[in-house]
């Protein structure tokens, strides 16, 4: 249910960790029943901010309200709203994938059906197998059944579908596509564009604790990062030219060669493509433009 009210809202938040500034003064928010990503290298700051929401970490400045709570100040009936899948898995214990969940779901009010879950993340034949003999994959799904059984009004995801075979990510797209529907409020962190750009209504990118951007998947990066790449050899040297009028390039090249064009190729930037040059990883770069 939309209520008006941002589910988070993180304003100027800080977190050092002595003399080292994880979280630089960061501001966003997530509205209610929205999916928002947050994206950034190894060590930007994404773990800490989330951790701090979950109410798992105090911050050094700023103020946050998770579903209009202070985390520092959160009770039992607020954490009953969260889905947590923390980044590292902490399943590995004797019990059986059917006990475990069934233990879980006891600590919630409106729990999900145990059965239900397990299906959705796709354990069935593995239920009454003991989580200590799964491999990776399959314990991270149970991760992510533990995140949902308590059906939470916020879930958070941190690089959720790590270890995942590519059919499994599929599936939990699925499964995060039906928590949409339901209305779930999402917050995930995941180094898979590609998935970021599946499921998420919005993103922020942080680098070195700083948000370098935010805005819907297709704003982000801003409207010159978008424009289509064509790519093209001459006397065996690649060419490269960025242009928002492709076809008229092509054409162009078209007629200087009398024919067709060697190694013609017309890519838009795929949100990778947009993230590595906002992160400021050379390899996400493209060649300078260059007139034919
Ligand atoms: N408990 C801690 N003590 C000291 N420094 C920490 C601690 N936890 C994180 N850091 C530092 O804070 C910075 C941000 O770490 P964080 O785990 O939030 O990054 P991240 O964006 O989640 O990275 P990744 O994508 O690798 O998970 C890093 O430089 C990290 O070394």
């Amino acid at each position: 249910m939309t209520t008006g009210v941002p589910a988070v809202q993180v304003q100027q938040l800080k977190k050092s960790y002595g003399s080292a500034m994880a979280v630089d003064d960061i501001s966003f928010e997530i509205h209610d029943g929205e999916t928002f990503a947050l994206l950034g290298p190894n060590g930007a700051g994404k773990s800490t901010t989330i951790e701090i929401l979950e109410g798992y970490r105090d911050r050094s400045g700023g103020n946050v309200t998770v579903l209009g709570v202070d985390p520092q100040r959160g009770g039992l009936d607020w954490k009953a709203q969260l889905g947590i899948v923390l980044q590292s898995s902490g399943e590995s214990g004797n019990v059986t994938v059917l006990e475990q969940l069934t233990h879980f779901a006891g600590y919630y009010p409106n729990p999900r059906k145990v059965s239900d879950v397990i299906e959705a993340v796709g354990l069935a034949e593995k239920a009454k197998m003991r989580i200590s003999r799964l491999s990776g994959g399959q314990r991270r799904r149970v991760d992510v059944a533990l995140g949902i059984i308590g059906r939470p009004r916020l879930l958070f995801l941190d690089e959720p579908t790590t270890g995942f075979d590519p059919a499994a990510r599929r599936q939990f797209w699925g499964l995060i596509n039906g928590l949409k529907t339901e209305g779930t409020t999402i917050l995930l962190t995941t180094h898979y564009l590609d998935e970021a750009a599946t499921l998420a209504d919005r993103a922020g990118v942080i680098v070195g604790g700083k948000l370098v951007d935010i805005g819907t998947i297709d704003e982000i990066g801003g409207a010159a990062a978008r424009v289509p790449l064509v790519r093209w050899q001459r006397d065996g040297v690649e060419h490269a030219q960025r242009t928002s009028e492709p076809a008229a390039l092509a054409a162009r090249l078209y007629a200087q060669a009398g024919g067709e064009v060697a190694g013609l190729e017309i890519t838009r930037p795929s949100l990778e493509d947009i993230y590595l040059d906002l992160v400021g990883n050379p390899a996400g770069t493209v060649a300078a433009a260059e007139t034919p």
